[in-house]
């Protein structure tokens, strides 16, 4: 068996699809693979996530022409990259054991982060919940792979810290950057982080059978809840909206909270269900947000800070 892998060519890019491929190899010994790397738009342009606002999967566009050009059979994505929405005619066909979902706060933790502290993050919600706990720090976006991020704690824009993914930190062996994974109750994450997508065409039964083979049905489920709400809300991975999920006798709960750009408002929603209903249970706490006026506070934050915006 011989499979064509769309990566991209970042450090993080090839260090989850290396796992991938040890995954599989782990139940097909005799798998075989070609790397097909690619620089996304995203990589060429160093567009921060603020400015994908409006650019959603910035990431996986360029990799889903690779995969309808039948250049490659799968795509390792990581899933919060990956929109709600794929391309015709592809699939997310497996959802492999998830890392760490938590955010990494590096350089400080909550307690020792100093008054008017800077920190660095490019991500909006990132942005909004942190103004949200702590309204005295001052936000500087920041851009690019993992390891320049973290080397500007202490450099020319003088961070105190930076904010990243826990799971991205542990696949480059880079753990000990992390000063305090914050707790998601306080500190939701991206829906999606921590888990990865594999894309394929949804015509290619005998690549979705070996991608199913390493398949997690929890970080299925969780990716299912998580998405859907995200994709009932209408909102991009970079938007301010964190999700945290927690299993208890075989029910999944999913927590969610939508918060305003500048941190001043936050709304929040949980509700639990069977994981075989993880889609319903998206959709329910979608709903429930909106009634809590969630996406209301996101339309008008927005409206301040891209006066071209119309609607969410
Ligand atoms: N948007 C960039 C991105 N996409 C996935 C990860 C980390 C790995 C993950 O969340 O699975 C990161 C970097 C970061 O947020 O620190």
């Amino acid at each position: 068996m011989h499979l064509r892998i769309g990566t991209r060519r970042s450090p993080l890019a090839m260090a989850q699809t290396n796992h991938v491929m040890g995954l599989i190899r782990e139940k097909f010994p005799q798998a075989e693979f070609t790397l097909c790397q690619i620089a996304t738009i995203a990589d060429r342009d160093r567009v921060s996530e603020f400015h994908q606002f409006g650019m959603v999967g910035v990431f996986a566009v360029e990799h889903e022409q690779q995969l309808v050009k039948r250049e490659v059979d799968f795509v390792v994505h990581s899933l919060k990259d990956l929109p709600t929405t794929l391309h015709e005619g592809l699939v997310l066909a497996s959802v492999p054991p998830r890392e760490d979902p938590r955010d990494a706060l590096c350089g400080a933790t909550m307690a020792t982060l100093r008054q008017g502290a800077r920190v660095g993050t490019g991500s909006l919600r990132r942005r909004a919940q942190i103004l949200n706990l702590r309204p005295d720090v001052t936000v500087v976006p920041i851009r690019g792979n993992v390891g320049p991020r973290l080397a500007k704690i202490g450099g020319e824009d003088a961070l105190d810290a930076v904010i990243l993914a826990q799971a991205g930190l542990r696949r480059l062996g880079m753990d000990e950057a992390s000063s305090e994974a914050l707790a998601p109750s306080l500190f939701p994450y991206a829906v999606g982080q921590g888990a990865l997508g594999l894309e394929a065409r949804a015509e290619d039964a005998a690549v979705i059978e070996v991608l199913k083979a390493i398949e997690c049905p929890q970080a299925r489920a969780e990716a299912e809840a998580e998405r859907e709400m995200m994709h009932a809300l209408g909102a991009g991975c970079s938007l301010p909206v964190g999700a945290c999920v927690t299993w208890q006798d075989g029910r999944l709960t999913l927590h969610a909270q939508v918060t305003s750009i500048e941190g001043t408002e936050r709304v929040v929603a949980d509700q639990s269900a069977a994981p075989e209903q993880a889609r319903e249970l998206g959709l329910a706490v979608a709903q429930i947000l909106k009634e809590r006026g969630g996406v209301a506070i996101l339309e008008k934050s927005y409206r301040g800070h891209y006066p071209s915006f119309k609607s969410l």
